[in-house]
Order: structure tokens, then C-alpha cells, then sequence
């Protein structure tokens, strides 16, 4: 029993009966009140532990077990086990006031009745928590499926967890009803353990959705995030704190909703005196406690730095649940305990690529070191991104859950949030725009409040110009450059960009102007964009450029060259795409400092439409491992897949070349354009000497062949088997200490132990 006595609640919750939970669940006709723990029967000895990996095998334990009826049972008991069983059959069962309404007479009558562990057939082992572990079970009279969690009263008094199963019961109980929130029906008992039924949620949790999809798209993100800050809300409004929100913490109900699960290390908040005059009851959500609970990957960073938390650490764990439906991944993660904490002490994370704006704004806001930056949830719910969610009307938990898809990078993703300008602020705002595409273009100077204003407010132009930009450019043959007039054109707009450049007439156009640039092949306005886009990922563009691409097939089919490209007649012929090669995607390179190729592909058979681009493609140019150069038109890029890159433009295959020839990475290498040239044309001459003729079809071995577009795996999907390198991450529980080593040998211990211990 370790060197803690138990408390006389501990002593309650073990062998005495207590409070009622809930209204009882297993008839459909009556309704049943249940008031009292009571005690159990038919159990049957396990010879192995039954409370997870992390628990302690005990020779005392029992376990339900499968479907069976007593009898058989009780050969193998002896009659003392016997008479044993018997007495707790009585003194753990639950005891709830069943409603029976008379047939005859209508009357409602109310009968005490007992439930225990023989009402139910056991099944299948749903999971295992680090001292529970969880079965369904199947009432015997309604056929209702439950889910029971079975916990070892030896094992809580061993490893001192009493206290967390009280607390796990009193959350629920306090909580019962709340929508979002498992419900416990009823708690019964026996000699060995302790059962607590509960809501079954058969579609499993967040974690094996997230896994099963590899991600979410934004319209499951926000279905499931208003469900899951909603449940975050009506848990602090009654004085609860989880304090361990992770995706398997969340399961998913028979229709796919939200509940919240896992109470073992809630913090129940006291009651304050209230100011309301409602006479609502009132907690300080701001109270700190100092107790060390939480889950690695979504601990927030006061535990750690200062060690604390209040209520905000289960908006800071929202913030890394939102990050990981479009991530995939949780932001703060590392190969062991301790660098994850130190990733999450110095909030320390990294969008994925393609992150979806208005998401990345939201997280940004979540994921803030100090609490008290942090958002609201008053604050969450007033987001862009819940604009469309009504979290006054019940639609949130009404709503039919949308198809579960991943999340697809697009250019509407990318786009941008428009900034919500203060009403006296749109001339001023149209002013600094206008300035700033003038100044983009021709105007040199600008002033540094111009300037400090232009990043936020040139983006969304910025992103129409480029789509239209590019298509200009296509249909034009790169003779045409854009610059950019804010792309919601308004008289007073026009006006003001009168005012404030005189350099460039109007045209038709509400957001384009177009003006001849001679030569130039891409206006700075694209390269704006994508500048804009990445700066957000401390990334910047190095290059941008059209480009054809292919990737070697991951099994080899019998493609060749023509194949892959019916257009293209030998790979020495490559143009762009012509206006009748329907099933050609237009395909941009962009280049970045940090060492990613970023292929965005757009879909525009006829150039007439607008079709929105989207990322198909990364390239990790630090784990390129050789370039070829098939012919001065064509690049060969080994690596983790083999890439073809294929450009008439020479000039922009000396680019790409000369960026993945340098290995860059980190820190691009500058060198004169001339030296450029000349490595290049080295490069070139030693690849024509080897070559035997000139433009000839390079062959392409069996191994390499080619298909046209992209292999499914470089699309954004989830990984092989559901995938990714998600483990369910565990809970730590220990206790608190200002002393962040310590903590982390002591996280470290427990890891190894498997234990817990209680929190003061
Ligand atoms: N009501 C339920 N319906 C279906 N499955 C459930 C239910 N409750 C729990 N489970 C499954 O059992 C697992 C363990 O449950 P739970 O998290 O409550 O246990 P725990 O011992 O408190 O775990 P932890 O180690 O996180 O503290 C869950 O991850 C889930 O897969």
C-alpha cells in the first residue's frame, strides 16, 4: 500500500457505497435513478494483469470475462472465494430506483433494484489506459452496449491512484448530462475492482481518426473543433479542468461526435462567492495548480517554464489538437520525453507545408507561450474560422458530421486572411495597398509605414495577380508582366490609387493591370506571393519558375517517355503546354532557402478558366543524391524518388541545377552569374562527350520508367496503414516540483516504472 495511508474518501470510493451518478441508461422504457455504489459478482481469477501495459500483474486480479454465465464459474472457486463473491455480490452492486409505469393504471411506481457486474455480458477489450482498462459490455435485460472500466483497487492503493479514480468520478458525475462529455451511468464494485459504466463510443477516438485520414480538411477541422471547444467551454463554465486533452482523450460517439474522456487528472475547481446577480456559480479558471499532469506533446509550456497551470492549458492543448487535424502531427514533438519539452518550453513548432491560413492564425494565437496571450474562448469562438459556427443554437452538436476527408492543399487555403479593416481605415487601407503594388513595381521608395503595412495587406492581391498574372504570361508568351491593384476593386479604391500613384492607367480589369515589361518572364507580384507565403515558414523564394515534371513510378509499369508526355516528341522538344493538351497540368517550381522544391500544379486545359493551384509536390533538396542532366532540357533528380524536370528555358534549368548542385540547404550560395554559366555549360559539354548522339531519347531503364503526373503517394493522404508516426502518446503524472530536471528524471522513471503518483 506504498507509505500513504488512504483518506477516508479513498476508503469511500473502495468500500463504501457512494453518491449517485446518473440516470440509468439500460432500459429504453424505464427510467432508472441510480443513487448508491454496490458491489458485484461474477468475476472470474485472471492469470494475467488486466490493467494495460502499465500495470502491475497481480495475482488478485479479475477480470470480467466474455459472455459467460456463472455457473462454470464456480467450479474452480472454493467455498471461501465463494461465500466471498457472494457477500460482494450484494454489497458493491449499484443500487438504482427503477420507474415502472403500471399497464393498468398507469401509475408510477418506483422500485429499488441492484446492478452489478452480472447484469452484463462482457466482449471485447475496447483499451487500455495506464490504470484502467476498458470493455464493452452488454446489458443483459436491454441488449444496450456500454462500455465498462475496470479498475484494480489493489493496483490504486499500490501506485497511490485512488485519488485520481475519485476525482475521475466526481468530474463525471458533475459533468453528467453535459453534451461532448462521456457519461458515466453508474459505478459498482466488487472485491478486486472497481467498474465504472459508461457511454460506449464505438467509432474509436480522435488519435485513429486523425491516423486513419492521415489529416483533416478544414470543414472536418472546424466540425470537430467547435465540437471540441464547445465541450472545452461547458467544462470550465462548471469548474472543471482537464488538463490532459489529447486526441485519444476525445472519442467519437455512434454519430461521430466528440466526447471527452479520461477525468483521472481533471482539477475540480472550489466554488467562489459570486458577484453575478444571476447567483451563477463562479470559479477562478485562472487558479494555479502546481500538480504535474498533462500528456508530453500537449502540456503547455507554464507547466514546464513555471511550473503551473490553470484553465489555459486545455486551450493550449486545443491549439496543438487543431495544428495536428491538418498536420497530421502534433506541433511539439520529438524522439524522446525531454526534447519534446524543451520544443514545447520555447513553443518551438513548424507549420507543415501548405498549413491552411486561417488555421495557422488561429493555432498562432493558441500557441502562445504566455497564458495570458493566449485567446479566449470566447475569443476562439469569435475566430474567422468558426465564422460559419453557431455555437448559441445548438448546431454544433445538431449537425451531421461532414465526410471525413484529409486535408488537400489549395490556393484558396493559401490565400491570405482578408484584414478586417476598421470602417475610417478602408482609404487608408486602399492607400497602402495601392502604394505598395506602385512600389512593388516601379516606385522606389517607400515609406516605412507603407512598408511595415504591405505584408499584411498585399497578400490577397497578390494571390489573384498571381493566378491571373500566370495565365497572362502563359497566353502572352511571357511578354506581358502584372502588377497588382487590390483585388476588390472599389471607386474609392480607384481613387485613392489615382491619388497615390500616377504612374499606371486603369484597365478594365477590376484587379489586374497589365503593362508591357519587356522580357521579363514573371512579374515580382507572383514572386511576391509566394515570398509572402512562405515568410510565414521563416521561408523565403529563391526561385520560381514553370517547369514539367514527372516522378518515376513507385512500381516500375511499362511507361516510357512518350507516354509520359504524348505531347512532347522526344524530351528535347519540350514547350509548354499547348492549348489542346487537355490533360496537361501547368506545374511551377518554387525554390526556397530552406532547401524544399514546392511543385504547385494548376489545371487549366484551355488557359480560360482560373483553376486554383495546389502543392503536389516537395522535394527535399537535402536529400537529393544525384542530378543528372538527361540534355541541357531536361534535369533526372535521384533521391528518395526519382523526379524529372523538364524546361525549354535553359536559363531556368542553369537555376535549378546550380541550386541543387550546390547542395543548398540552409544558406543558399551566391555566385556570379557568369561562373554559373560556365559550370553549367562544363557540366553540359562533359554530358554531350559522354552522350553518343546529340537530342537523342535517353533510355530509360526498366527500373525508371515513368508515368505521367504524380505517383498517389506524393499527394497529401494519409500514410501507409493509416500511418504516420503517431503513437499514442501517455499521460504524465507525478507529482509537482519547481525543479524541471527532476521532473523530467522523474517522467523519465515513470516511463520506465509505470506508475503514477498521486498529486498533492
Ligand atoms: N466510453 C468508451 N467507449 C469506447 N472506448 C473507450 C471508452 N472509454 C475508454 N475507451 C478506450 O479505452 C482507452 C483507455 O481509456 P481511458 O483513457 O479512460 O483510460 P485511462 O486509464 O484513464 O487512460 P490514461 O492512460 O490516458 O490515463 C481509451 O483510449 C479508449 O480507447
Amino acid at each position: 500500500m506504498g507509505n500513504r495511508s488512504l483518506t477516508e474518501a479513498d476508503h469511500a470510493l473502495l468500500f463504501e457505497p457512494s453518491l449517485p451518478t446518473a440516470e440509468d441508461p439500460t432500459q429504453t422504457q424505464h427510467r432508472l435513478h441510480p443513487f448508491v455504489d454496490g458491489n458485484g459478482s461474477g468475476l472470474k481469477a485472471s492469470p494475467q494483469g488486466q490493467f494495460g501495459d502499465k500495470a502491475l500483474t497481480s495475482t488478485h486480479r479479475f477480470i470480467p470475462s466474455a459472455n459467460e454465465d456463472s455457473s462454470p464459474r464456480d467450479m474452480g472457486l472454493d467455498p471461501s472465494m465463494r461465500r466471498r463473491r457472494d457477500e460482494w455480490a450484494d454489497r458493491g452492486a449499484a443500487k438504482i430506483i427503477k420507474e415502472v409505469v403500471d399497464p393498468t393504471t398507469g401509475e408510477l411506481t418506483k422500485h429499488v433494484v441492484k446492478m452489478g457486474i452480472k447484469d452484463f455480458k462482457f466482449g471485447e477489450q475496447l483499451g487500455d489506459g495506464s490504470y484502467s482498462s476498458v470493455v464493452l459490455a452488454t446489458a443483459r435485460d436491454s441488449g444496450k452496449k456500454y462500455a465498462v472500466k475496470v479498475l484494480s483497487k489493489e493496483y490504486l492503493i499500490r501506485q497511490k491512484k485512488v485519488k485520481y479514480v475519485t476525482v475521475e468520478k466526481l468530474a463525471l458525475q458533475k459533468l453528467n448530462g453535459t453534451k461532448g462529455i462521456i457519461r458515466l451511468f453508474f459505478t459498482f464494485q466488487d472485491e478486486a475492482s472497481l467498474y465504472f459504466l459508461l457511454e460506449y463510443a464505438p467509432h474509436s477516438d480522435f488519435l485513429a481518426l486523425i491516423k486513419k485520414y492521415g489529416s483533416l480538411n478544414e470543414q472536418c477541422a472546424r466540425y470537430y473543433a467547435s465540437q471540441i471547444i464547445d465541450a472545452v467551454d461547458s467544462l470550465h463554465t462548471i469548474g472543471i479542468i482537464h488538463r490532459d486533452i489529447k486526441p485519444e482523450n476525445i472519442l467519437l460517439d455512434k454519430d461521430m461526435k466528440v466526447k471527452l474522456t479520461d477525468f483521472g487528472t481533471a482539477k475540480i475547481l472550489p466554488e467562489e462567492p459570486s458577484n453575478d446577480a444571476d447567483g451563477k456559480p463562479y470559479f477562478d479558471l485562472n487558479a494555479r495548480s502546481k500538480s504535474f499532469v498533462g500528456t508530453a506533446e500537449y502540456v503547455s509550456p507554464e507547466l514546464l517554464n513555471d511550473s503551473y497551470t490553470d484553465s489555459r492549458c486545455d486551450i493550449w492543448a486545443f491549439g496543438c489538437i487543431l495544428f495536428q487535424m491538418v498536420a497530421g502531427k502534433p506541433p511539439f514533438k520529438a524522439s524522446n520525453e525531454y526534447l519534446t519539452f524543451q520544443k514545447v518550453m520555447k513553443v518551438q513548432y513548424a507549420f507543415t507545408a501548405g498549413f491552411p491560413q486561417i488555421i495557422k492564425d488561429l493555432v498562432k494565437k493558441l500557441l502562445v507561450k504566455e497564458p495570458n496571450d493566449r485567446l479566449t474562448i470566447e475569443q476562439i469562438k469569435a475566430h474567422i474560422f468558426f465564422q460559419s459556427v453557431n455555437f448559441d443554437n445548438g448546431s454544433v452538436w445538431d449537425d451531421d458530421p461532414p465526410e471525413i476527408q484529409p486535408y488537400k492543399i489549395s490556393a484558396e487555403a493559401l490565400k491570405p486572411l482578408p484584414k478586417v479593416p476598421e470602417p475610417d481605415a478602408t482609404a487608408k487601407l486602399a492607400n497602402l495597398q495601392l502604394a505598395y503594388n506602385s512600389h512593388a513595381e516601379t516606385t522606389p521608395q517607400t515609406s516605412a509605414a507603407t512598408c511595415q503595412d504591405r505584408s499584411a495587406i498585399s497578400m490577397t492581391a497578390a494571390t489573384a495577380a498571381f493566378n491571373k498574372d500566370y495565365t497572362g504570361q502563359l497566353k502572352s508568351g511571357y511578354n506581358s508582366n502584372a502588377f497588382v491593384r487590390s483585388s476588390s476593386s472599389s471607386t474609392d479604391r480607384e481613387k485613392a490609387h489615382k491619388k497615390t500613384t500616377n504612374i499606371h492607367a486603369s484597365r478594365s480589369s477590376p484587379s489586374i493591370t497589365s503593362v508591357s515589361k519587356g522580357k521579363e518572364p514573371r512579374s515580382r507580384s507572383a514572386d511576391n506571393f509566394w515570398s509572402s507565403y512562405l515568410k510565414n515558414l521563416d521561408e523565403h523564394v529563391l526561385l520560381v519558375k514553370d517547369i514539367e515534371l514527372s516522378v518515376e513510378a513507385t512500381e516500375s509499369s511499362a511507361v516510357d517517355l512518350e507516354t509520359l508526355a504524348p505531347d512532347y516528341k522526344s524530351p528535347c522538344d519540350i514547350d509548354s503546354p499547348t492549348e489542346s493538351a487537355d490533360k496537361f497540368y501547368k506545374r511551377i517550381l518554387v525554390i526556397t532557402n530552406l532547401g524544399r522544391g514546392l511543385i504547385f500544379a494548376k489545371k487549366s486545359p484551355k488557359m480560360r478558366k482560373e483553376r486554383e493551384f495546389e502543392l503536389q509536390f516537395e522535394l527535399k533538396l537535402n536529400q537529393v543524391e544525384k542530378i543528372n542532366l538527361i540534355n541541357d532540357q531536361m534535369l533526372q533528380i535521384e533521391g528518395p524518388k526519382t523526379v524529372f524536370m523538364a524546361c525549354k528555358d535553359r536559363a531556368v534549368l542553369i537555376e535549378v541545377w546550380k541550386l541543387m548542385k550546390s547542395e543548398i540547404c540552409a544558406k543558399p550560395k551566391v555566385a556570379s552569374s557568369k561562373l554559373e554559366h560556365k559550370m553549367f555549360d562544363k557540366f553540359i559539354s562533359q554530358k554531350v562527350k559522354k552522350t553518343k548522339g546529340k537530342n537523342q531519347v535517353p533510355h530509360v531503364p526498366e527500373s525508371s520508367r515513368l508515368v505521367n503526373g504524380l505517383p498517389s503517394s506524393c499527394m497529401t493522404k494519409a500514410p501507409e496503414g493509416g500511418g504516420s508516426n503517431l503513437k499514442r502518446p501517455a499521460s504524465l503524472q507525478t507529482r509537482s516540483s519547481s525543479n524541471y530536471s527532476k521532473l523530467l528524471a522523474r517522467s523519465t522513471e515513470m516511463r520506465k516504472n509505470m506508475t503514477r503518483t498521486n498529486e498533492k
